[in-house]
C-alpha cells in the first residue's frame, strides 16, 4: 500500500485529502446534527461518505484523475452550501478548500473551479444581501483573502507539476538519445512477460540492435561524432515505426525496440526495414554506419530474461555472420512455428 502511494503522487494526494477530510469534517457533521442544523449536518456527510467512495474507487481502478475531478467538484458544491447555510462563519471553510483542491486537479483547473466558486458565492451575496457576508468590507477582505491564497497555490502547484514532470522524464529517458531508459525497459520487458499479457491474439517482438564497428568512429573522429550518431539512430527508429512501438538504450550503441500485436513474419520485415533504412540514412563524416540485429518473439511460459537472452544470441549470430544483417532467434512460439521465415541476413 505505502509502496503504491510512493509510485503514484495522485493517489496519494488523494487519499490525505480523504483522511483529512474524514478526520476533519466527520467530528462537524455529528456536532451538526446534535446542533439541529441538519442541511449542513446532510452535507458533510456526504462530502465524508462520497470522498472515501472516491478515494476507494481509486485505489480499485487506479483512476485517480477521474476520482480527483469528481471530488473537486464536490468540494466546490459543498463549500457554496456550506457558507450558504452557515452564513459569514462557513467562510472559513473555504481556504482549506483552496489548498485541497490544488492537490486534486491540475492547477488550472484548480483555479476554474475556484473562480467558479467565489463568482456563485458573490452572486449569492448580491441575491441575499447580508446572508454570507455581514457588510461590504467583510466581502471585500475574503475576495482579495482568497484571491491571494488561490494565486500563491496556484503558483506553488503549477511549479510543483513542471518539477515532477521534469524527474519523471529524467527518471524513465536516456539522457543523451530521449530513448526510454534501462529501467523502463527492465519494466517494459517483466510486464510484456507477465501474466496480464499472456492472453494477447498476437505476439510481441524484440529487435536488439547494435551499431557496427562503432568504437572506431569514437576513436577516429571522437566521441562527440558517436554521440551524434547515437542520437539520430533514435531519431531514425521512432520515424521508421509506429508511436506504439516503444525504443530503449539498452546500453552504450545497443538499443531495443519492442513491437507489440505483430507476427513473426511482419517483425522480420520491420526489423529488415530499419537495417536497410540505418544503412542508407546513418552517416559519421567519414563513413556509412550499419546496425546488426537480433529479433526474438516471446515464446509462451518464458521469462523476459531468457526472451532477451535469446534476441542477444541471434544479435551475436548477426555479427559473427558479418554484420549489418537481421538473425531471427530459435525458439520462437509453438503455434506461429509453421510460419517462420528463414533466418535472412
Ligand atoms: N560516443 C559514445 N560512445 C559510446 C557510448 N556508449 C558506448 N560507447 C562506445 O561504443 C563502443 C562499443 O564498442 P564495441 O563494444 O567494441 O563494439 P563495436 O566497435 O561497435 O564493434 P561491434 O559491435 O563488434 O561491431 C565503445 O567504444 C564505447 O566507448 C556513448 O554514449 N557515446
Amino acid at each position: 500500500m505505502i509502496a503504491r502511494m510512493q509510485q503514484d503522487f495522485h493517489l496519494a494526494m488523494l487519499s490525505l485529502v480523504g483522511f483529512m477530510v474524514l478526520v476533519c469534517v466527520t467530528p462537524y457533521a455529528i456536532y451538526r446534527y446534535w446542533d439541529g442544523s441538519y442541511l449542513i449536518a446532510v452535507v458533510d456527510s456526504i462530502l465524508v461518505l462520497f470522498t472515501l467512495m472516491a478515494v476507494a474507487y481509486a485505489w480499485l481502478t487506479g483512476n485517480t484523475k477521474a476520482a480527483g475531478f469528481f471530488v473537486a467538484c464536490m468540494f466546490c458544491a459543498g463549500v457554496v452550501i456550506v457558507v450558504y447555510g452557515l452564513g459569514p462563519v462557513g467562510l472559513f471553510w473555504t481556504y482549506p478548500f483552496i489548498v485541497f483542491i490544488f492537490f486534486l486537479v491540475p492547477p488550472l483547473r484548480a483555479l476554474l473551479l475556484l473562480l467558479l466558486v467565489l463568482v456563485t458565492l458573490l452572486l449569492f451575496a448580491v441575491i441575499f444581501p447580508g446572508q454570507v457576508f455581514v457588510d461590504g468590507f467583510q466581502l471585500v477582505s475574503f475576495v482579495v483573502t482568497t484571491a491571494v491564497t488561490s494565486f500563491f497555490s496556484y503558483v506553488f502547484a503549477y511549479r510543483m507539476l513542471v518539477q515532477r514532470r521534469q524527474l519523471q522524464s529524467m527518471a524513465a529517458q536516456d539522457a543523451l538519445t530521449g530513448a526510454a531508459n534501462r529501467r523502463q525497459l527492465d519494466q517494459a520487458l517483466e510486464f510484456a512477460a507477465g501474466p496480464g499479457r499472456r492472453s494477447r491474439q498476437k505476439d510481441i517482438a524484440m529487435l536488439l540492435f547494435d551499431l557496427d564497428y562503432f568504437k572506431q568512429i569514437n576513436d577516429s573522429e571522437g566521441h562527440q561524432a558517436g554521440d551524434a550518431i547515437l542520437v539520430e539512430l533514435v531519431q531514425l527508429l521512432h520515424k521508421h515505426t509506429r508511436i506504439s512501438d516503444q525504443v530503449y538504450r539498452f546500453g552504450g550503441e545497443e538499443f531495443v525496440v519492442l513491437l507489440e500485436d505483430i507476427t513473426p513474419e511482419e517483425a522480420q520485415l520491420v526489423a529488415e526495414k530499419l537495417r536497410a533504412v540505418i544503412a542508407e540514412e546513418l552517416h559519421s563524416t567519414q563513413r556509412a554506419v550499419s546496425a546488426s540485429v537480433g529479433v526474438a518473439i516471446l515464446a509462451a511460459g518464458e521469462s523476459w530474461e531468457q526472451w532477451l537472452a535469446r534476441a542477444d544470441a541471434a544479435l551475436y549470430q548477426a555479427k559473427t555472420g558479418g554484420r549489418n544483417q537481421v538473425v531471427m532467434a530459435a525458439g520462437i512460439p509453438v503455434a506461429n512455428k509453421a510460419s517462420i521465415p528463414a533466418p535472412c541476413s
